[in-house]
């Protein structure tokens, strides 16, 4: 899928601008953005649920505006407004048998039971159980693009964990995408392909975390008299320092850059691991460090 120049005002007010966007098959794509940065109208935008003011969204070559059936490709529960309230599993079945032609009823069933989801009405269920559901729900359709917004926000690891393999199934047969949104760094990180971080009504970065992750490198290291080498501060993107240990985010980390930091006789250097966090940080920093030098 292909965004293209994605604008959306709402009151005449621009909350996206110029949205560029290229989204294969078969990964879990992240956006990222503050509270209010305009993640749940892109997606309501995706969905068709919003005009768009200007841009076109393709999904094989053809643009979703004059091929109108290509918008039943996108999977978006918007649950601001409790679409599924007041529905037992059995109307919810019927309602999305309706919806998608090629809904997988017996899948439906059989997750629901291997989930162990008991029948009531769906407010009714916790905020855990309603996200389980909706994931299953959006495995048994046919839709190329799932979007959900928050999916594990405020879950219990148990049914995190329940959720984030649903979801790796949905992806698995490579035909399908996963867009999801959130302001957890953490979450991202260990699920999401690429993510876009959505900030001031545009896309600010894409970030291939696989890519990236093979060049970004952190260190702990100390040394005897508390000053770093030059040679570390000009190559490093964001340093730390708490009393004589200091953290550093290299970009371009390399075997040679750590035997000459190593030769500097450091009191101790450790490797830690890297998050989405630390990333965005030397995506960011690098401006305010040098500022600070
Ligand atoms: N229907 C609406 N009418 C007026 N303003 C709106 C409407 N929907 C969204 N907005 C405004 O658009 C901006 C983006 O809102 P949106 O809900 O898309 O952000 P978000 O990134 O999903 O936020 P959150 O992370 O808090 O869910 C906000 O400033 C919000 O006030």
């Amino acid at each position: 899928m292909e965004i293209k120049n994605l604008s959306k005002s709402i009151d005449n007010v621009k909350i996206l601008e110029d949205i560029n966007l290229s989204i294969p098959k078969g990964i879990i794509y992240g956006i990222v953005g503050r509270n209010g940065s305009g993640k749940t109208t892109l997606f309501r935008s995706l969905a068709s649920h919003y005009l768009l003011d200007e841009g076109e969204i393709i999904i094989n070559q053809q643009n979703i505006n004059e091929f109108p059936h290509l918008k039943n490709d996108f999977f978006y529960l918007d649950i601001q407004y409790q679409p599924l309230d007041g529905m037992r599993l059995k109307t919810i079945d019927n309602y999305f048998s309706l919806i998608y032609p090629l809904f997988d009823s017996d899948r439906f069933w059989s997750l629901i039971e291997e989930y162990k989801i008991g029948d009531q009405q769906f407010q009714k269920f916790s905020k855990g159980e309603q996200c389980l559901i909706i994931v299953i729900l959006a495995l048994c359709t046919d839709c190329s693009y799932i979007i959900l917004d928050e999916p594990l926000d405020g879950l219990d690891v148990i049914v995190r964990k329940q959720v984030v393999d649903l979801m790796i199934d949905t992806i698995s047969d490579q035909e399908r995408s996963i867009i999801l949104a959130s302001h957890n760094l953490h979450e991202l990180e260990k699920l999401a392909d690429q993510v876009a971080i959505l900030n001031n009504k545009t896309i600010s970065t894409i970030l291939d975390l696989t890519t990236v992750k093979m060049s970004i490198h952190k260190i702990q290291v100390a040394f005897k008299d508390s000053n770093l080498p030059q040679f570390v501060r000009e190559a490093a993107e964001s340093i730390i320092s708490e009393g004589r240990v200091t953290t550093i985010i290299f970009d371009n980390y390399s075997e040679a850059l750590k035997q000459r930091i190593i030769a500097e006789e450091p009191i101790f250097i450790e490797d830690l691991p890297l998050s989405l966090e630390d990333i965005l940080v030397s995506k960011f920093s690098k401006e305010k460090l040098k500022g600070d030098k």
